[in-house]
This record gives structure tokens, sequence and C-alpha cells, in this order.
């Protein structure tokens, strides 16, 4: 691809297709710094966009040639109030040579506009960089922690919930698919961030090629199950260790989740008690994961927090509108949105336990804040007070700010657990 020395801007936005996805493929993998040739990632990509269809991919193309793209899948995720169409927005980037020029930003307003016009109120995304999105009205919403425990640390109390009646199975994922599904199904209808897996969603979750063990054993899944059904799963894979002392081998967890408290208390045991095992790391768990309760010692679990959704409010009266609240609120907000325009201005928001009501008002605003603070305040967990102590939005009116984080708080931290 040619080189262009000068900032000209003769590349414009369209949408694609399967022929030219490759293209895509090639442009993307490229700014990610993919190991991979396009070709013998088209293995990894191709049934996720067969079944989710290319019609969201969205190209930058200078002439004939794609210079970057982005995409989005439709998601149906569970957000405060209620499971809610998102758009999950993935596959970003842009060819070296073309960077800095604005592509991205022009491709983000399309994608906006394209959102907004399927009546989609959410987009939402994990970002590859904390300092790209924020400028587009995305904001760091879900905070995850990876968590590593060694023995004989990796123990729960003697109190923990137990349930003899509870039958473990340990078996290959594929196996206990249904049981998977089922239990999935029900957390991802109720936990803010999750999205619910479509079979090709399963797929890719559960493929278990060599090259993605790194040193890792096949995939392993336990359920734990009551006579009704299935109450929790772990998915995790093992990794054997040996040194001069003996074995130090490693359980990684992928995911874990369950419906009820004994059936986490089985799970973690279950991970704890392999044998040969010095080490158990888990890739994300919520802040709140019950495992920080059921441990004897609550600090000896070494977690890295990490942001991963950020959220992007696309339909800001109508996102809010359909938002619970925990407590009434009434404010004026004075919303900036330089991206997506129809959100800018003065809402005023008269919200309660049962319901909301958002209407554009011409009133002096009780606070002026960008529209990535709702987005990053929208699932309950990031606080609108450390945007306001950092400077960063205005309170006009004093006490705004905290009756406006009450309101919005939820009890139960949101999670995603799956990168996208
Ligand atoms: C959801 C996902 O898919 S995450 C994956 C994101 N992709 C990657 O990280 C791949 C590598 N990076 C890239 O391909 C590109 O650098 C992109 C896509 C991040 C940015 O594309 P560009 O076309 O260069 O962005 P664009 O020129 O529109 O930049 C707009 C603004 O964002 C800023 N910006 C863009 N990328 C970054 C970054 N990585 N870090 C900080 N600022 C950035 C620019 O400086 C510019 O600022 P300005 O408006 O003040 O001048």
């Amino acid at each position: 691809m040619t080189t262009h020395p000068s900032s000209r801007t003769e590349w414009t936005v369209r949408g694609t297709d399967r022929d030219e996805y490759i293209e895509v493929m090639r442009v993307v993998g490229e700014a990610l710094l993919s190991p991979e040739p396009p070709r013998e990632r088209e293995h990894h990509l191709r049934p996720l966009l067969d079944a989710e269809g290319y019609d969201r991919v969205l190209v930058a193309v200078d002439g004939d040639e794609v210079v970057g793209s982005v995409n989005d899948f439709a998601f149906e995720m569970a957000m405060p109030g209620g499971p809610r169409p998102v758009a999950g927005v993935t596959g970003v980037g842009v060819w070296p040579t073309y960077r800095r020029r604005g592509v991205l930003s022009a491709m983000m307003r399309r994608q906006l506009a394209d959102i907004h016009a399927r009546g989609e109120h959410y987009a939402a995304l994990w970002a590859s960089e904390g300092a790209i999105y924020g400028r587009f009205g995305y904001g760091p919403a879900v905070a995850e922690m990876e968590t590593g425990l060694r023995r004989p640390h990796a123990r729960l109390r003697a109190d923990a919930p137990r349930d003899p009646s509870l039958r473990i199975r340990l078996a290959d994922p594929e196996q206990v698919r249904p049981d998977l599904e089922r239990v999935h199904r029900e957390v991802a209808a109720v936990q803010a961030g999750r999205f619910q897996r479509a079979e090709h969603w399963w797929d890719r979750t559960l493929r278990d090629l060599p090259e993605q063990r790194d040193g890792g054993g096949p995939l392993r899944a336990v359920v734990v199950s009551a006579p009704g059904g299935p109450l929790g799963y772990a998915l995790y894979r093992t990794r054997n260790r040996w040194e001069r002392d003996g074995s130090h081998g490693e359980v990684h967890v992928q995911e874990v989740t369950a419906t009820a408290p004994a059936a986490w208390t089985a799970l973690y045991e279950h991970l704890f008690n392999r044998d040969l095992v010095g080490e158990v790391l888990f890739a994300s768990l919520a802040v709140d994961d019950p495992l920080h309760h059921l441990l004897a010692d609550r600090g000896r679990a070494v977690p890295t927090l990490y942001t991963s959704l950020w959220v992007r409010l696309v339909d800001v009266p109508a996102a809010l509108s359909e938002r619970s609240y925990a407590a009434p609120v009434e404010a004026v907000l004075e919303v900036a949105d330089r991206f997506a325009p129809w959100n800018a201005g003065r809402w005023r928001l008269r919200a309660g336990t049962g319901g909301a009501r958002v209407e554009a008002t011409d009133a002096a605003p009780d606070v002026s804040l960008d529209v990535s603070h709702l987005g990053a305040a929208h699932l309950g967990q990031t606080a609108l007070d450390g945007y306001l102590r950092a400077g960063l939005l205005t309170e006009h009116t004093t006490g705004t700010v905290e009756r406006l984080d009450t309101a919005l708080h939820c009890s139960r931290a949101p999670f995603c657990g799956q990168v996208f």
C-alpha cells in the first residue's frame, strides 16, 4: 500500500461485504500487531462474522484500498432496568500510514449515526488503549479483576454455605454445553454488562485449539447441579509445572459463575482442591465476586484491577428514561456530545424507583457534563463524583452530583467477562 506524505483526506467511509472482509482483516490485523497474516486468522474470525453478518462492518477507503475499519455486534446486554439491544463495537483499526488524519473519527461518527438510526440506545466496547475512546463519548463503566491465589491460602471459610446434595461433574465443555448455556442465560439476563451468547459465541468461547492453550491442557468444564438442574459452572485449564521440590501446577480459570450460594462454594472448592496445584488464577472476576467473602483469608487474593467495558449512551434521553434508579432525583443535565449531536443540549431528568422521564428543556442546568461521563456512570459502578473532584464536570447546583450518584447506584457490580 502506498504511503502518502501529505495529510490529505481523500478517503470515504462506506459499508462492505463478505468478499472485501479479507482486506478488513489485513488492515485491522496490521493495526493490532497480529502475528498471523489474514488468511491464517480467517478460520478464527469467519464463523463469527458469517453468523453476525457483514452489514455492520464499516470501512474507510482511499480509492479502492481499505485503510480503516470498525464493526459492531448486535448484542442483548443486561443494563440497569433490564436487557437492552447494545452495539458491541469491535474490529477497530487504521492502516499505520493513515493514522492521525481523522480516519477513526470519521468512522466513529458514521457508526454512531448508524446505531442511532437502528434505534439502539447504547454502544459498548473493550478498548485496546484507555486514551482512545473518551473523545468519542465512551466512558469506563466496568472494572473487573484478574486474581491469583496460592496454596495453602486458596481455602474457604469454615461457614461457607455447603450443600452435600449438589452433584459436581467434570467434563469436556461440549458434553455439558446445554448446562453452561442455561446457567449463563440466567446470569446474563440480570448482571449488568453481560451479553447473551448466541450459539456462535458459545462456539468461540469453547473453541479449544492447541495454539490457544498457551502451555495449558485442554479446556475443562465443571458443572454443579441440584436435582432441578445446573446451578453453576467453571471453565478452566490446568498447567503442569515441575520444579526440583515437586509440583507447582496451576489452574487457570477462564470463567466461573453460579446462581446459588452453595454452588459458588462447590465450584471454588473444586478449583482449590485439584491435586499437584500451587496456584489458582482467575482471568476475570467481578469486583464483588462472592470469592472475596468466602475466602478464609481475603487478604491472600492478589487482584489486578482493569477497565473492561466502556459504555456510550447513543441516545441520552432514551437511555436515561429506560434506566432503573435506586432513589428519586430531579436535575437538568447540560450534555456535551461532539460525535452524536442529537444528544447535545439540556435534558430535565425526573426519576424515581418507579420509572423516569426525560425531556428537552431551556431551564438553567444543575450540572454540565460530557456524554462520556454519563456512559461511565450508567452501569452504576463509576461515580460522577470522581469527575467532579477531578474538575471535569461542572456542578451549578450544589449536591446534584451526589443525588445523581445515589440514584444511579447499583448494589451489584457490573461485569462483562468476555472480550469481543
Ligand atoms: C474496540 C476495539 O476494537 S479496540 C482496538 C483499537 N485499535 C487499535 O488499538 C489498533 C492500533 N491503532 C489504530 O489502528 C489507530 O491508531 C486508531 C484506530 C486507534 C486511531 O485511528 P486514527 O485514524 O489515527 O484516529 P484519528 O486520527 O481519528 O484520531 C482522533 C483523535 O484521537 C487521538 N487518538 C487516536 N488514537 C489514539 C491513541 N491510540 N491514543 C491517544 N490518542 C489517540 C488522535 O490524536 C486525535 O486527537 P485530536 O482530535 O486531538 O487530534
